[in-house]
């Protein structure tokens, strides 16, 4: 981070986030028997977002206001882009970390546009650019600002509260985004549709993010890294979200992780990143004949029909068509649709509703891309518990150097037999 970021111009640096790192960081609050916070080395990478996990207690707040400097350590240094932030007039770096916390902390007395304004007012910026930053902050986290500008805190929803937290965390542009259990006050669907948006609000800002939460699920979703951690907050495991699922570090971590793992990852991978099954298909404005003597000749239980934009319909068997005089009423409909965007979880869900067990995928314009079935799902968790497990290297070499083991499982390709 540099002055000039933390004086709110429009630099380049400014906009992307700064390495956060903590070496050996130690707080001893006065009085207390053990410290809150012990020996506590991290590198953050700039530009993601980490997540600090871990058991009420375990200090994770703590560790997190020590970066702003809202607490001190007792000992150990934290820089942020290479900048000790001791070194830093706690003010002036408070102006240049932007800070999230549960419930909103918004200031009860001020306007939705006044709170928002609160850091590039006391960076100096003058009054045209705060206005429109204010108008361009409101519509980044969703809110009109011809309707909300003049409101009060209290005439705002939790939801609409959380989202003026985080416009008013983002308003001079920091390269840091520290985040206390933001969403932890609302209710579980508005708690998705916010997590979306700060997803999608990272995907342009690169903020460098240090999110706390208590909800492993959120970990998850929101983390490229996540820091799971134990007392005094030890870390118990530092990983993608994908590695930590794959092969927790130990038992407190496994716990952490829930019993639901394999659920978990499915929601990491989208069905375009598989390789999608494939099965007979016809238009419903065809003939019979040609899909009847697929389904025989190669044994297929299911044929999907489709119209003339390639949209599937119906599934059709056999006997569907043994004495079918056309396809247009042929079959049983297709239950459900998955996209190519969506998640493997959402695909599980869509195969599970679905007569013939299994998820049917479209493209863009709701066509027809392929097909998901569970022993792609299965195959696919087989993998990833392969590429993070510990023994990788070991099984990699064994499996080399016996003619007999059998190969490794991979995502299917091809044909899935409906
Ligand atoms: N000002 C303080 N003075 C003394 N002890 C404190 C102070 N603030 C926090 N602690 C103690 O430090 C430990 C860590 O607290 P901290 O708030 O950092 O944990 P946390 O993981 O964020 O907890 P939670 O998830 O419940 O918010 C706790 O045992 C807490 O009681």
């Amino acid at each position: 981070m540099t002055e000039t970021a933390t004086a709110g111009s429009d630099t380049a640096e400014q906009r992307h986030g700064a390495e956060i790192v903590l070496d050996s960081v130690t707080k001893h609050y006065p009085g207390q028997r053990d410290p809150a916070v012990e020996e506590f080395s991290i590198t953050i990478p700039a530009g993601e977002i980490v997540v600090f996990v871990g058991p009420s207690g375990c200090g994770k707040t703590t560790t997190m206001r020590m970066i702003n400097r809202l607490i001190e350590p007792t000992s150990g240094t934290i820089t942020i882009d290479g900048r000790d932030v001791s070194g830093i007039n706690a003010d002036r770096l408070r102006r240049s970390v932007g800070y999230s916390i549960q419930q909103a902390g918004l200031f009860p007395h001020l306007t939705v546009a006044r709170n928002i304004a609160t850091v590039p007012g006391l960076l100096g910026w003058d009054r045209k650019r705060i206005s429109a930053r204010v108008d361009e902050m409101l519509e980044l986290v969703g809110l009109e600002p011809g309707t909300f500008r003049r409101r009060y805190p209290r005439q705002l929803s939790g939801g609409q509260q959380q989202r003026v937290g985080v416009a008013r965390a983002l308003a001079a542009d920091p390269p840091v985004l520290l985040m206390d259990e933001p969403f932890g006050a609302v209710d579980p669907i508005t708690r998705g549709l916010l997590q979306d948006e700060l997803l999608r609000l990272q995907a342009d800002l690169h903020k460098t993010i240090v999110f706390v939460t208590h909800d492993f699920n959120e970990a998850v979703k929101l983390g490229d890294r996540i820091a799971v951690l134990g007392d005094r907050s030890r870390i118990l495991q530092y990983d993608t979200p994908a590695a930590i699922l794959a092969d927790p570090a130990d038992d407190t971590v496994a716990g952490f992780v829930g019993a639901d793992a394999a659920l978990k990852q499915l929601t990491l991978t989208r069905v375009a990143d598989v390789d999608l099954g494939q099965c007979p298909t016809a238009i419903e404005s065809d003939t019979p004949d040609a899909l009847r003597a697929v389904l025989a000749e190669r044994e297929w239980k299911w044929g999907l029909i489709l119209d003339a934009q390639r949209r599937p319909l119906r599934w059709v068997s056999a006997d569907h068509l043994a004495h079918a005089a056309t396809l247009r009423e042929a079959g049983q409909p297709v239950a459900g649709t998955v996209a190519l965007r969506a998640s493997l979880q959402e695909a599980l869900e869509t195969l599970l509703a679905d007569s013939t067990a299994h998820a049917v995928v479209t493209g863009r314009r709701g066509e027809y891309a392929g097909l998901i079935a569970i022993d792609t799902l299965v195959t696919h968790l087989s993998v990833m518990r392969d590429e993070h497990s510990s023994d990788t290297t070991d099984s990699a070499d064994d499996a080399a150097s016996d003619p007999d083991a059998p190969s490794p499982d991979r995502p299917t390709s091809g044909e899935a037999k409906p």
